[in-house]
């Protein structure tokens, strides 16, 4: 089975560092000013160079607007675009037709029924990301350490290409390889040592907890 990685909220070069050695797939930038993980897209411009042949460069944004995406498209160069807002799939199609580049779009998930609203988007996304509903009170759509329940997505047909994130970790990477089957993991908070603040240590051991979980092969028959 392979895997894809993506480690999201880059904002320093060691941290880029660490999860290109540990073998990300992705890597991403948030975009979004409430966030503690926000960066200007000239540093993502700059930290994006590293990952040039190695990593996909991911642009993480919420509801932006078309001036928005062009100024982050622009400076950054990036490789996919992930909406992690309420966009629709009218929207999601003019993003990905404005720029020609894939779209990801982000799911909130707490019950079933919130797995209904993909339909309308299958066919249009390049790819599904299914993160946890933020908790009352939070600003923040995503980057918020909290998880679902990941049965929900047991029953998901085989042809949904998707991201799992929500409150990932190195302690529960295992058992969430275990419950579902993504073709990818993003995880942001669970690789910090404070808000916003990533641990190079920590995104070493949370490679080691997937390679662990890959060799022991959890993945559901
Ligand atoms: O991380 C943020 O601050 C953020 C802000 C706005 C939209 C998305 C954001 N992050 C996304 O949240 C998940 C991972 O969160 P975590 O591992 O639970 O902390 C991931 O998809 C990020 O791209």
């Amino acid at each position: 089975m392979t895997l894809d990685v993506k480690i999201c909220g880059l904002k320093t070069e060691d941290a880029m560092a660490a999860a290109l050695d540990g073998g990300a797939s992705h890597i991403g930038f948030i975009f979004f000013e409430k966030s503690p993980r926000h960066v200007e897209a000239d540093t993502a411009a700059s930290l994006r160079k590293a990952a040039l042949g190695r990593a996909q460069a991911v642009a993480v944004t919420v509801n932006a607007d078309d001036a928005g995406l062009d100024a982050i498209v622009k400076t950054v160069r990036p490789d996919i675009l992930q909406l992690h807002g309420g966009e629709s799939p009218e929207r999601v199609a003019g993003v990905k037709a404005r720029y020609g580049l894939p779209v990801m779009k982000a799911f909130a998930i707490r019950e079933a029924a919130d797995l209904e609203r993909i339909a309308a988007y299958r066919g249009v996304a390049d790819r599904f990301l299914f993160d946890a509903k933020p908790p009352r009170g939070s600003e923040l759509p995503g980057g918020n350490g909290v998880s679902f329940d990941w049965q929900l997505l047991a029953g998901l047909d085989d042809t949904v290409d998707y991201m799992l994130s929500g409150g990932l970790n190195a302690a529960n990477i295992g058992a969430a390889l275990k419950a579902v089957s993504p073709r990818g993991i993003d995880i942001s908070s669970g690789v910090e040592s404070a808000p916003g603040e990533k641990d190079p240590e920590l995104i070493r051991a949370f490679f080691a907890a997937v390679r662990l979980a890959l060799e022991t092969d959890t993945a559901p028959a």
